[in-house]
């Protein structure tokens, strides 16, 4: 759930906080702001005399934190990040400002002065808004400040001393912390306690509604004359309306802003929608998915042979030479009879004759990998929009080639052309630029490097009957397994940033709350284990994989409660006991394995859960009885997906009985099966 969908406004954008407070950094992830920590190395001493105000100086020392952090990180790397976030916290009593005590008679005459008496906390805060253009760092600058009234109790001199002594006031403005020891000092606050820790979140979102969603023409009618949004308008604005404006967007006019306006002002901004909507996940990238992905189902019945645009016959050990165009001089005369069609219909034909159109032209996915792989959206998200010529200066490229690149990237959807040049599309921003959020970028690795080469040789199996998919498939699994660290790497990342895009639909396709414990089977980095923790407070979750994975798991994880109810335990789930769990999870597995090895692990799993128990399954949904051809969710999975009437035979084999199917997420069947008593 998303209590303020206006934070997911900053989840496709680098944020930093230029703070090395825990509070603000706990506050912050606690409140699903994703950012990274550059603590600022600006010198608290403005001149305190020089402000009219004690918070004018917080408000003042906070954007100097964050303008330092900004400029720095941008003579750094020539690359700002997009937003950096200040913050400053002050006590008040009156006129005179209480920082941090720099010893503890310092401390000492802190709380003397607070002792018995009310004061004021202030918190500054910055939100700067970074965009670096020709090597120039250009930003604009946000500022607010909150103030919390908080009354301390008549304290003895020894009870003053004891707290001193505990060490808790030295790194706390005044010298005290409400949120520990502290807080037994109080005798009562008035306002936003988390701005008195630190960080005043409740008005930091309604500051990111100000700047992310400016007022409709409708709401300017009956607006109130303060600047900052009533309390209810931010809790109830949904992304999933195209609402948002990007505060860089509306200051230049461009197109999002004017857009998104354009769809507010004709309709109203629906209650429900936004509160049903209100979830910052970004759709589901089937296309994306299915571009990556959509030759593992044509590699497997290829059969056709003949070339949709171009009517040539091809062999089918040619298809093997399918990978060498992308370097290769391109035969583009089959499409000359079809001018204007979009490479991306000729996509669509592959499913038919993949092999055939790949010796044609640069098979889709692979245009898409080598893009990736140049870093091309990486380096249009940053400078776009960019002409050819200037993309192909920056990764050090052919021009000519340069520019089919792009034009055919253009043509799946995955650029825009326009006479300034090349920019992502809005699909290519969420899950092609490498460092987003939902990046993609670890399956397209995944699938060039490894999964393509398996799908190649397919052809040539197929035709001499050596091979089944299912066979090719587990040689690239035996393949992953033997080879070095680096692979298993590439297999995790793609793993991961698939199960960020899957793992709250399965999380939340059944009411899981009468389970204690779970464990999910091969869940990899624990993505999934993440999602079930923070949905359900009192579960206690085992990620259960393989040693070299959950070695390697430590690189995925950030913070945050949920990771103290989360273990990761190495084993091999075919021979090592499964730990014990009330309930067994087994997301995007089961298509990975033959027949064998399937009903092995079900078994096993039967074996370990209690009557009583559950095990839920979630796999790529089949669209219907016997249909399994779809390539959806198929990305780093070997099989046919199977209809929700095999997955409830199938449990109902290895004893689960009142076996429940959900489709989640429009892609995705989610199967919940009660072990019966034996
Ligand atoms: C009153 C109070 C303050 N604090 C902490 O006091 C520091 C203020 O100092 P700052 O200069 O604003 O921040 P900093 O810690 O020096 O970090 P930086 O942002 O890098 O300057 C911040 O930590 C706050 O949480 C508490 O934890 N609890 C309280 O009750």
């Amino acid at each position: 759930m998303v209590l303020c969908p206006v934070i997911g406004k900053l989840q496709h954008k680098r944020v930093v906080l230029a703070s090395a407070s825990p509070r603000r950094q706990e506050i912050l992830s606690n409140a699903g702001l994703r950012f990274e920590v550059v603590p600022s190395r600006f010198k608290e001493k403005l001149h305190k005399a020089s402000f009219a105000t004690p918070y004018a100086y917080a408000v003042e020392t906070a954007k100097q934190k964050a303008l330092e952090v900004a400029g720095r990180m941008h003579q750094k790397d020539l690359r700002a990040p997009d937003v950096v976030i200040g913050a400053d916290t002050i006590v008040a009593v009156g006129a005179m400002i209480l920082e941090k005590p720099v010893d503890k008679q310092d401390a000492y005459r802190m709380l003397s002065r607070l002792n018995g008496k009310e004061h004021s906390v202030f918190t500054g805060v910055a939100i700067v808004h970074c965009c670096s253009k020709d090597g120039r760092l250009d930003t604009e600058v946000s500022e607010f400040y909150e103030e919390t009234t908080v009354k301390f109790s008549e304290l003895s001199e020894e009870l003053l001393w004891e707290y001193i002594n505990s060490g808790e006031p030295m790194d706390k403005a005044g010298g005290y912390g409400i949120q520990a020891l502290g807080g037994m000092l109080v005798e009562y606050v008035h306002g936003d306690f988390l701005n008195v820790v630190g960080f005043p979140l409740n008005h930091f979102c309604k500051e990111l509604a100000r700047l992310y969603y400016p007022p409709r023409p409708a709401d300017l009618r009956r607006v109130r004359h303060d600047s900052i949004p009533a309390v209810d308008t931010f809790e109830n604005l949904s992304d999933s309306e195209a609402g948002g404006a990007d505060p860089g967007q509306s200051a230049k006019g461009g197109r999002g802003g004017e857009q998104a306006d354009g769809d507010r002002s004709q309709a109203p901004r629906a209650l429900d929608a936004a509160l049903n909507g209100a979830d910052s996940r970004p759709r589901f990238p089937t296309g994306l998915l299915e571009l990556m992905d959509g030759f593992k189902a044509s590699k497997s019945r290829e059969v056709g042979l003949e070339c949709w645009p171009c009517g040539r016959l091809w062999d089918p050990a040619a298809l093997l030479a399918g990978q060498q165009v992308d370097g290769g001089p391109q035969d583009t005369s089959c499409l000359q009879g079809r001018p204007g069609l979009p490479m991306a219909d000729h996509a669509d034909q592959a499913g038919v004759c993949w092999g055939s159109w790949s010796k044609c032209h640069p098979p889709p996915p692979k245009v898409l990998f080598t893009a990736c792989k140049l870093k091309l959206f990486d380096v249009l998200k940053d400078q776009g929009p960019l002409q050819a010529v200037d993309v192909a200066r920056k990764l050090s490229t052919c021009a000519g080639r340069t520019e089919q690149l792009l034009d055919v990237c253009a043509a799946l959807g995955l650029l825009e052309k326009t006479r300034r040049g090349y920019s992502n599309t809005e699909v290519a921003t969420l899950h092609l630029v490498s460092d987003g959020e939902h990046s993609l970028q670890g399956v397209a690795e995944y699938n060039d490097a490894h999964v393509w080469g398996v799908f190649t040789r397919l052809g040539l199996a197929v035709r001499e009957g050596a091979e089944q998919t299912r066979g090719a498939l587990g040689a690239m699994e035996e393949e992953r397994l033997s080879q070095s660290r680096e692979l298993t790497l590439q297999f995790m990342r793609a793993k991961h940033s698939l199960s960020k895009l899957t793992a709250h639909h399965v999380a939340t396709a059944f009411d899981l709350s009468r389970f204690a414990s779970a464990c999910d089977l091969g869940g990899c980095t624990g993505i999934l284990a993440r999602e079930l923790a923070q949905e359900y407070p009192r579960l206690q979750v085992t990620v259960f994989d393989l040693p070299e994975v959950t070695e390697l798991s430590g690189g995925f994880q950030r913070g945050g409660r949920q990771t103290e109810r989360i273990r990761f335990v190495p084993g091999d789930f075919f021979k090592d006991s499964l730990p014990e769990a009330d309930l067994y999870v087994l997301s995007r597995m089961l298509q990975d394995w033959p027949d064998d090895k399937l009903h092995k692990l079900l078994s096993r799993i039967s074996s370990s859960c209690k009557p009583g128990g559950g095990l839920l399954v979630a796999e790529a949904a089949a669209e219907e009885e016997g249909a399994s051809q779809s390539p959806r969710l198929r990305t780093l999975s070997a099989g046919q997906p199977r209809s929700p009437d095999e997955h409830r035979r199938l449990l109902q084999r290895h004893g689960f009985q009142d076996v429940r199917v959900a489709r989640a997420g429009d892609l995705l069947c989610v199967v919940l099966g009660t072990r019966a008593a034996p």
